[in-house]
Protein backbone atom coordinates (compact mmCIF):
# COMPACT_ATOMS: atom_id res chain seq x y z
CA UNK A 1 0.00 0.00 0.00
CA UNK A 2 0.95 3.09 -1.22
CA UNK A 3 2.21 6.11 1.40
CA UNK A 4 -0.84 8.35 0.77
CA UNK A 5 -3.39 5.31 1.35
CA UNK A 6 -1.85 4.76 4.41
CA UNK A 7 -1.83 8.07 5.96
CA UNK A 8 -5.74 8.19 4.40
CA UNK A 9 -6.17 4.93 6.48
CA UNK A 10 -4.96 5.68 9.65
CA UNK A 11 -7.04 8.93 9.68
CA UNK A 12 -10.05 6.36 9.06
CA UNK A 13 -8.91 3.81 12.28
CA UNK A 14 -9.17 6.90 14.53
CA UNK A 15 -12.82 7.56 13.18
CA UNK A 16 -11.51 10.95 11.27
CA UNK A 17 -11.90 12.18 8.10
CA UNK A 18 -9.40 12.78 6.00
CA UNK A 19 -8.26 16.33 4.74
CA UNK A 20 -6.49 17.73 1.35
CA UNK A 21 -6.04 20.98 0.86
CA UNK A 22 -4.86 22.27 -2.74
CA UNK A 23 -2.69 25.29 -3.16
CA UNK A 24 -1.35 26.77 -6.16
CA UNK A 25 2.74 26.18 -6.28
CA UNK A 26 4.33 30.18 -6.56
CA UNK A 27 1.23 31.98 -5.77
CA UNK A 28 2.46 34.33 -3.37
CA UNK A 29 6.10 33.65 -4.74
CA UNK A 30 8.02 29.98 -4.37
CA UNK A 31 9.45 31.20 -1.42
CA UNK A 32 6.51 30.99 0.05
CA UNK A 33 6.00 27.37 -0.85
CA UNK A 34 7.91 25.82 2.40
CA UNK A 35 6.16 27.92 4.87
CA UNK A 36 2.41 26.92 3.65
CA UNK A 37 3.84 23.28 3.34
CA UNK A 38 4.82 23.73 7.08
CA UNK A 39 1.55 25.63 7.94
CA UNK A 40 -0.89 23.16 6.74
CA UNK A 41 0.73 20.23 7.96
CA UNK A 42 0.92 22.12 11.20
CA UNK A 43 -2.99 22.53 10.64
CA UNK A 44 -3.54 18.24 10.58
CA UNK A 45 -3.26 17.92 6.65
CA UNK A 46 -3.18 14.55 5.94
CA UNK A 47 -1.51 15.49 2.53
CA UNK A 48 -1.37 18.11 0.80
CA UNK A 49 -2.08 18.71 -3.01
CA UNK A 50 0.27 20.81 -4.79
CA UNK A 51 -1.03 22.63 -7.88
CA UNK A 52 1.41 23.79 -11.15
CA UNK A 53 0.46 26.62 -12.50
CA UNK A 54 -0.76 26.35 -16.49
CA UNK A 55 -1.71 28.58 -19.39
CA UNK A 56 -4.57 26.38 -20.28
CA UNK A 57 -6.37 24.99 -17.15
CA UNK A 58 -9.43 23.80 -18.91
CA UNK A 59 -10.97 22.25 -15.34
CA UNK A 60 -9.86 25.63 -12.94
CA UNK A 61 -12.49 27.97 -11.74
CA UNK A 62 -11.69 31.87 -10.95
CA UNK A 63 -10.11 31.72 -7.79
CA UNK A 64 -7.80 28.96 -8.81
CA UNK A 65 -7.28 30.01 -12.42
CA UNK A 66 -6.25 33.56 -11.10
CA UNK A 67 -3.76 32.52 -8.63
CA UNK A 68 -2.31 30.18 -11.57
CA UNK A 69 -2.10 33.67 -13.74
CA UNK A 70 0.06 35.01 -10.69
CA UNK A 71 1.97 32.45 -10.04
CA UNK A 72 2.86 32.44 -14.08
CA UNK A 73 3.64 35.72 -14.04
CA UNK A 74 5.80 35.55 -11.28
CA UNK A 75 7.83 32.99 -13.53
CA UNK A 76 7.19 29.84 -12.07
CA UNK A 77 7.01 26.39 -13.98
CA UNK A 78 6.76 22.75 -12.94
CA UNK A 79 10.27 22.66 -13.42
CA UNK A 80 10.84 25.01 -10.73
CA UNK A 81 8.67 23.70 -8.66
CA UNK A 82 10.21 20.32 -8.49
CA UNK A 83 13.43 21.88 -7.89
CA UNK A 84 12.35 24.00 -5.02
CA UNK A 85 10.65 20.96 -3.59
CA UNK A 86 13.68 19.04 -4.00
CA UNK A 87 15.33 21.54 -1.87
CA UNK A 88 13.18 21.38 1.23
CA UNK A 89 12.27 17.78 0.94
CA UNK A 90 13.91 17.20 4.49
CA UNK A 91 11.47 19.81 6.01
CA UNK A 92 7.97 18.44 5.35
CA UNK A 93 6.73 14.94 6.36
CA UNK A 94 2.98 15.10 5.18
CA UNK A 95 2.77 13.26 1.75
CA UNK A 96 3.04 15.76 -1.29
CA UNK A 97 0.54 14.95 -4.13
CA UNK A 98 1.34 17.07 -7.28
CA UNK A 99 -1.52 18.29 -9.42
CA UNK A 100 -0.35 19.61 -13.39
CA UNK A 101 -2.16 18.70 -16.64
CA UNK A 102 -0.40 16.63 -18.80
CA UNK A 103 1.40 19.02 -21.30
CA UNK A 104 3.67 20.51 -18.23
CA UNK A 105 5.02 16.55 -17.92
CA UNK A 106 5.42 15.79 -21.92
CA UNK A 107 7.04 19.50 -21.98
CA UNK A 108 9.68 17.75 -19.14
CA UNK A 109 9.22 13.88 -20.37
CA UNK A 110 7.29 11.09 -18.43
CA UNK A 111 10.64 9.38 -17.32
CA UNK A 112 12.57 11.99 -15.71
CA UNK A 113 9.20 13.45 -14.65
CA UNK A 114 8.76 9.89 -11.87
CA UNK A 115 11.77 9.90 -11.71
CA UNK A 116 12.87 13.46 -9.97
CA UNK A 117 9.20 12.73 -8.47
CA UNK A 118 11.06 9.64 -6.79
CA UNK A 119 14.21 11.87 -5.82
CA UNK A 120 11.99 14.40 -3.99
CA UNK A 121 9.28 11.77 -2.52
CA UNK A 122 6.51 12.98 -3.94
CA UNK A 123 3.67 10.64 -3.00
CA UNK A 124 1.12 10.76 -5.60
CA UNK A 125 0.60 12.50 -8.95
CA UNK A 126 -2.96 13.92 -10.35
CA UNK A 127 -3.32 14.59 -14.15
CA UNK A 128 -7.45 15.79 -14.54
CA UNK A 129 -6.51 15.60 -18.63
CA UNK A 130 -5.34 12.11 -18.36
CA UNK A 131 -8.05 9.68 -19.53
CA UNK A 132 -7.75 6.08 -18.27
CA UNK A 133 -7.19 4.83 -21.37
CA UNK A 134 -4.03 6.87 -21.28
CA UNK A 135 -2.95 6.12 -17.99
CA UNK A 136 -0.35 3.58 -19.46
CA UNK A 137 2.08 6.41 -20.41
CA UNK A 138 2.87 6.07 -16.41
CA UNK A 139 1.42 3.22 -14.60
CA UNK A 140 3.47 0.61 -15.35
CA UNK A 141 6.89 3.26 -14.71
CA UNK A 142 4.82 3.93 -11.19
CA UNK A 143 4.85 0.28 -10.19
CA UNK A 144 7.37 -0.41 -7.42
CA UNK A 145 7.58 3.37 -6.65
CA UNK A 146 5.54 4.74 -3.45
CA UNK A 147 3.54 7.44 -5.61
CA UNK A 148 0.16 7.00 -6.42
CA UNK A 149 -1.54 7.47 -9.74
CA UNK A 150 -4.71 8.88 -7.85
CA UNK A 151 -7.55 9.39 -10.77
CA UNK A 152 -10.90 11.72 -10.74
CA UNK A 153 -13.54 9.88 -11.27
CA UNK A 154 -17.17 12.40 -12.84
CA UNK A 155 -20.34 12.27 -11.26
CA UNK A 156 -21.59 11.39 -14.71
CA UNK A 157 -19.45 8.05 -15.13
CA UNK A 158 -21.67 4.91 -15.89
CA UNK A 159 -21.46 2.19 -12.81
CA UNK A 160 -19.25 0.31 -15.31
CA UNK A 161 -16.71 3.28 -15.83
CA UNK A 162 -16.80 3.52 -11.95
CA UNK A 163 -16.17 -0.29 -11.72
CA UNK A 164 -12.74 0.10 -14.29
CA UNK A 165 -11.88 3.55 -12.74
CA UNK A 166 -11.70 2.46 -8.93
CA UNK A 167 -10.18 -1.08 -9.95
CA UNK A 168 -6.59 0.55 -11.11
CA UNK A 169 -6.67 3.50 -8.67
CA UNK A 170 -3.61 4.31 -6.45
CA UNK A 171 -3.63 6.05 -2.74
CA UNK A 172 -7.70 7.13 -3.19
CA UNK A 173 -10.19 7.98 -5.30
CA UNK A 174 -10.85 11.87 -6.22
CA UNK A 175 -15.14 11.81 -6.45
CA UNK A 176 -15.64 14.65 -8.12
CA UNK A 177 -18.51 16.30 -6.84
CA UNK A 178 -19.93 19.07 -8.98
CA UNK A 179 -20.75 18.43 -13.05
CA UNK A 180 -18.29 21.93 -13.77
CA UNK A 181 -15.33 23.44 -12.71
CA UNK A 182 -13.49 23.98 -9.32
CA UNK A 183 -14.88 26.98 -7.07
CA UNK A 184 -17.19 27.62 -4.60
CA UNK A 185 -20.39 25.75 -4.77
CA UNK A 186 -23.68 27.01 -2.47
CA UNK A 187 -25.05 23.49 -2.84
CA UNK A 188 -24.50 19.94 -4.06
CA UNK A 189 -27.42 18.18 -6.20
CA UNK A 190 -29.18 15.63 -4.63
CA UNK A 191 -27.69 12.78 -6.23
CA UNK A 192 -24.30 13.64 -5.04
CA UNK A 193 -25.33 11.27 -1.57
CA UNK A 194 -26.29 8.42 -3.84
CA UNK A 195 -23.41 8.64 -5.78
CA UNK A 196 -20.44 8.91 -3.17
CA UNK A 197 -22.17 5.73 -1.36
CA UNK A 198 -22.10 3.67 -4.63
CA UNK A 199 -18.11 5.04 -5.09
CA UNK A 200 -17.04 3.77 -2.01
CA UNK A 201 -19.25 0.16 -2.08
CA UNK A 202 -17.03 -0.78 -5.49
CA UNK A 203 -13.67 1.39 -4.74
CA UNK A 204 -10.61 -0.80 -3.13
CA UNK A 205 -9.18 2.85 -2.17
CA UNK A 206 -10.59 5.15 -0.11
CA UNK A 207 -12.91 7.55 -1.36
CA UNK A 208 -12.02 11.49 -0.91
CA UNK A 209 -14.78 14.24 -2.15
CA UNK A 210 -13.58 17.48 -4.21
CA UNK A 211 -15.07 20.72 -5.85
CA UNK A 212 -16.77 23.29 -4.61
CA UNK A 213 -16.08 22.44 -0.55
CA UNK A 214 -15.69 26.05 1.41
CA UNK A 215 -16.81 26.06 4.50
CA UNK A 216 -15.91 23.79 7.71
CA UNK A 217 -19.80 22.80 7.62
CA UNK A 218 -19.66 21.26 3.75
CA UNK A 219 -16.14 19.53 4.90
CA UNK A 220 -18.43 17.90 7.72
CA UNK A 221 -21.28 17.27 5.46
CA UNK A 222 -19.13 15.74 2.36
CA UNK A 223 -16.86 14.19 4.75
CA UNK A 224 -19.85 12.29 5.97
CA UNK A 225 -20.31 11.06 3.08
CA UNK A 226 -16.80 9.79 1.40
CA UNK A 227 -13.93 8.80 3.29
CA UNK A 228 -12.25 12.55 3.23
CA UNK A 229 -12.36 15.76 1.32
CA UNK A 230 -10.18 17.92 -0.75
CA UNK A 231 -10.74 22.09 -0.48
CA UNK A 232 -8.90 24.01 -2.71
CA UNK A 233 -10.05 27.51 -3.63
CA UNK A 234 -11.65 28.28 -0.24
CA UNK A 235 -7.46 27.33 0.73
CA UNK A 236 -6.21 29.09 -2.13
CA UNK A 237 -8.17 32.49 -1.77
CA UNK A 238 -7.54 32.40 2.14
CA UNK A 239 -3.80 32.39 1.74
CA UNK A 240 -4.16 34.83 -0.67
CA UNK A 241 -6.00 37.53 1.68
CA UNK A 242 -3.52 36.04 4.37
CA UNK A 243 -6.38 34.50 6.30
CA UNK A 244 -4.43 31.83 8.06
CA UNK A 245 -7.03 31.34 10.96
CA UNK A 246 -9.72 29.91 8.62
CA UNK A 247 -7.43 27.73 7.11
CA UNK A 248 -6.61 26.21 9.87
CA UNK A 249 -10.55 26.44 10.36
CA UNK A 250 -11.31 24.80 7.95
CA UNK A 251 -8.96 21.74 8.43
CA UNK A 252 -9.98 20.78 12.00
CA UNK A 253 -13.90 20.42 10.88
CA UNK A 254 -12.49 17.17 8.98
CA UNK A 255 -10.94 16.18 12.13
CA UNK A 256 -14.44 15.58 14.22
CA UNK A 257 -14.88 11.73 14.98
CA UNK A 258 -17.53 9.54 14.47
CA UNK A 259 -20.62 9.96 17.08
CA UNK A 260 -20.54 6.18 18.58
CA UNK A 261 -24.21 5.63 19.08
CA UNK A 262 -24.57 2.88 21.46
CA UNK A 263 -27.52 0.06 20.34
CA UNK A 264 -28.98 -1.62 22.92
O1 LIG B 1 -11.31 24.50 -5.63
P1 LIG B 1 -12.25 23.48 -5.13
O2 LIG B 1 -13.61 23.67 -5.70
O3 LIG B 1 -12.19 23.36 -3.63
O4 LIG B 1 -11.78 22.06 -5.72
C1 LIG B 1 -10.49 21.44 -5.41
C2 LIG B 1 -9.53 21.75 -6.49
O5 LIG B 1 -9.31 23.13 -6.50
C3 LIG B 1 -8.18 21.06 -6.67
O6 LIG B 1 -8.18 19.74 -6.30
C4 LIG B 1 -7.88 21.27 -8.14
C5 LIG B 1 -7.39 22.41 -8.67
N1 LIG B 1 -7.35 22.31 -10.03
C6 LIG B 1 -7.87 21.13 -10.40
C7 LIG B 1 -8.08 20.59 -11.67
C8 LIG B 1 -8.68 19.36 -11.74
C9 LIG B 1 -9.00 18.65 -10.59
C10 LIG B 1 -8.76 19.16 -9.32
C11 LIG B 1 -8.22 20.43 -9.22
Amino acid sequence: MKTVEKRIRECMIEGKKAFIPYIMAGDGGLETLQDKLLFLEECGATAIEIGIPFSDPVADGEVIQHAGERALSNGVTLRKVLDKLEDIKGEVSVPLVIMTYLNPILAIGVTSYIEKCQEIGIGGLIIPDLPLEENGLLYDQLQGTDIALIPLLSLTSTHERMADITASAEGFVYAVTVNGITGVQNSFGGELAEHLKCVKEVSPVPVLAGFGISTPQQVEELGAQADGVIVGSAIVDAFHRKDLESISRLIKAGDRKFKIIATS
